[in-house]
């Protein structure tokens, strides 16, 4: 099942740098392990903000939540997810 999901990160303004360069660095180790294994299918960045369009390639809504939930920032992000089906009039053979 393929989901769209729009993550926008508020980092509290008094975290330490440390403390915020720390989360962002295993937080990309994440995203990276995810994409390689096909459940982050798509990353884009919104231009001009903090926060990221994504695609998501998993078996159920338990297990986006799952995934999801235990991302590093996931405490300091608001997320809006979207499940995604067919367009009839997508000339695409596949869901890539
Ligand atoms: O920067 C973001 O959009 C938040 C999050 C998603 C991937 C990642 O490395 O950080």
């Amino acid at each position: 099942m393929l989901f769209h999901v729009r993550m926008d990160v508020k980092l509290p303004r008094d975290l330490p740098l440390a403390e915020a360069d720390a989360l962002k660095a295993t937080e990309r180790a994440r995203a990276q392990e995810l994409q390689r294994a096909g459940v982050w299918r798509h990353l884009w960045r919104i231009a001009g903000q903090y926060s990221n369009i994504s695609i998501f390639d998993v078996s159920s809504p338990q297990e986006l939540h799952d995934v999801l939930s235990t991302l590093p920032l996931f405490p300091f992000m608001e997320i809006a997810v979207a499940p995604l089906c067919r367009h009839p009039s997508s000339i695409r053979e596949d869901d890539t």
